[in-house]
């Protein structure tokens, strides 16, 4: 009595895993697993004629193979996977080294209905978002969805979605995948934990299962050649995608991997060489292989940079231009890019249209408008007298927790030793604390990670290493002990809570030394619906702009704003933004976003590099 969408996932694994032979059928399998590229996926399964050859980009491959693209989309999800499913040594997503099976990443194996319902978006508050104001340009874009339903993902991807207990998309999701989807290139801005992870891995995924490329396999054996790159700036946070990106391509017969520093690069190596069609990576391992000639991007059909501000300021910016520009990655044009973040200065809008192509800009909300979900405190605190502070905030949340139990709170500090030091005093103190910062090896980093959400050890102290993408669930406050010299840092860090609906709690602790934050973070604060301190108001009212990186420019300080509509950025009146075909059909009239800011084009020319001291975890 199939009555509910989980039934009918249960319904279609079960005919998948036969069709598969994953069941007690797979002694048939060949003893190698043989990895098939998405576009030769629609061949006739092994049992009905010969295997398909092994192409591409798996370590095995020594021939120049003609890959004609194929209709692949129509055909059945079991189809997907006839190429690759095998036993033998242990196959793709399989690391036990037993039959070769995709591991599933949901953890319902049975399929129980009652597991699919206890997972973590029951209770999502996306109607938090239905009013934000929209804003895109470009030239044609496509309008937006309001439900999966009327995209076409594919099915496999769409039982993916429902098992993610994704109902609808979430605002920048319905702007971003039909743009995507319809092959444009896209600059996109939205406020954190929006969903912007799937807004770019949906229709990565759902163009590679589509697989119409007709490209050529080429004569590099162990060379893995993958036909989409996703970058992030941390091992966490790729990680993390790679995770999320897992569960969104399972049993679509598109394989992601994921490589990052700190990590041994062996593993990474025999992942890779079982082929790959995504390619999850921090920009600094990717470099490593690619100058092994171990990953080739000569295949590349999708490039995209997430937190893509981050990846494009001083610090990055040499990593990524040899990437994108000087490896063997097709131009724009050629492969489809998509840059997204929650913010997005001008100065790195312009940097970052070099790697675009007649792109579409989407701006979703205005600064940081996630923020109406978090709570958001500034208290005047010494800095002599943070730890008391800080001691103080603990006990009271401790007090009001569920069950006596201590709610997860993420504390940024400025550095790495002030980290390792915060948090042996506050467990001297009582307070379970673990750290996370560059000093420490990946090992301890994932450990503490895994600790902190866990909840076995409720505080995390963290420097800017933890500051962006991180989507850790039941983060309740965070602290700014140490404010950030940047608004945008601010806005990452606090956006670590008051995630996918939620609301959430964040404190700052500010005093003279953080003075050229009160303007913006005044302002941040008033746009959010915050109530400002009457003390930060007038720290803002007496400080100037004079130039550093915090002033506000034109309303574009957020990505509120296109950077080809401001003519300071307009090279020569046109170059950037020929024509100016401004579709702003679902948001306020152009220039409506964070005006009174200052002078236009105000982001300044302070340095956008890393925040001091976590250099080193940038990798
Ligand atoms: N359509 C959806 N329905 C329900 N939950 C969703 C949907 N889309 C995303 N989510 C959930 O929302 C949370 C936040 O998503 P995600 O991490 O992609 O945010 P983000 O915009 O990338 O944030 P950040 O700017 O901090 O990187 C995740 O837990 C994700 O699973």
């Amino acid at each position: 009595m199939p009555t509910s969408w989980a039934d009918s996932v249960a319904a279609a694994e079960n005919s998948a895993a036969g069709s598969y032979g994953l069941g007690s059928s797979n002694s048939l399998a060949p003893s190698r697993p043989t990895y098939v590229p998405p576009h030769l996926r629609n061949r006739p399964s092994s049992s009905e004629a010969a295997p398909p050859p092994a192409a591409t980009n798996s370590g095995s491959t020594s021939a120049i193979t003609a890959v004609s693209g194929g209709n692949r989309w129509a055909a059945p999800r079991n189809d997907f996977r006839s190429g690759y499913v095998s036993g033998g040594r242990g196959g793709w997503n399989n690391r036990s080294g037993g039959r070769d099976r995709e591991v599933n990443p949901f953890g319902d194996e049975n399929g129980s209905e009652q597991q699919f319902v206890d997972q973590e978006n029951s209770g999502i508050n996306f109607d938090a978002y239905e009013d934000i104001p929209v804003e895109t340009s470009g030239d044609n874009v496509p309008p937006p969805v309001n439900t999966f339903a009327e995209i076409d993902l594919g099915e496999a991807l769409n039982l993916n979605i429902r098992r993610c207990k994704y109902v609808k998309p979430t605002p920048v999701q319905r702007h971003a995948i039909p743009i995507s989807l319809g092959g444009r290139d896209l600059m996109a801005c939205a406020q954190t934990g929006s969903g912007k992870t799937a807004a770019f891995c949906f229709p990565i995924i759902s163009g590679i299962m589509r697989g119409q490329f007709g490209q050529r396999a080429p004569r590099m054996p162990r060379t893995a050649c993958p036909l989409a790159l996703i970058l992030s700036p941390t091992r966490e946070l790729s990680c993390q995608i790679h995770e999320e990106a897992r569960k969104f391509a399972y049993q679509t017969g598109v394989k992601v991997v994921v490589a990052y520093g700190g990590a041994p690069i062996n593993q990474q190596l025999r992942e890779l060489e079982r082929g790959v069609d995504i390619l999850v990576a921090t920009p600094g391992r990717l470099v490593d292989l690619l100058e092994r000639a171990r990953v080739s991007l000569q295949l590349i059909r999708y490039l995209a940079l997430d937190e893509a501000d981050r990846m494009l300021d001083m610090g990055f910016e040499p990593q990524i231009r040899k990437i994108v520009q000087q490896m063997d990655m097709p131009p724009p044009g050629v492969r489809q890019t998509m840059l997204f973040s929650a913010t997005f200065p001008k100065e790195i809008q312009r940097l970052a249209s070099d790697f675009l192509a007649n792109y579409i800009f989407l701006a979703v909300g205005r600064v940081g408008s996630s923020t109406d979900l978090i709570a958001q405190r500034v208290e005047y605190v010494q800095e002599s007298d943070k730890r008391s502070h800080l001691m103080d905030l603990l006990h009271a949340q401790r007090a009001n927790g569920s069950h006596g139990k201590q709610a997860l709170t993420l504390v940024f500090v400025e550095t790495k030793k002030g980290a390792d030091s915060l948090e042996y005093w506050l467990c001297m103190n009582g307070f379970p604390a673990t750290t996370i910062h560059g000093d420490r090896s990946q090992q301890e980093r994932e450990q503490a990670l895994r600790s902190f959400k866990s909840g076995n050890t409720p505080i995390l102290v963290a420097t800017d290493v933890a500051a962006r993408g991180l989507d850790i669930p039941h983060v309740a406050h965070v602290v700014n002990f140490d404010l950030p010299n940047d608004i945008d840092d601010y806005v990452h860090r606090i956006g670590r809570t008051g995630r996918a609906g939620k609301s959430g709690l964040a404190t700052a602790f500010f005093n003279d030394n953080n003075a050229s934050m009160a303007r913006p973070l005044s302002d941040l604060m008033q746009e959010a619906n915050q109530e400002v301190p009457a003390w930060l108001a007038r720290y803002a009212a007496r400080a100037s702009y004079g130039g550093g990186k915090n002033r506000r420019g034109g309303g574009g300080r957020f990505g509120g704003r296109d950077f080809r509509r401001d003519s300071n950025f307009n090279r020569g009146g046109g170059d950037y933004y020929g024509g100016g075909n401004m579709n702003n059909a679902y948001g306020p009239p152009g220039g409506g976003y964070g005006g009174g800011y200052g002078a236009p084009g105000g982001y300044g020319g302070g340095g956008y590099g890393p925040g001091s001291g976590v250099a080193s975890a940038w990798d």
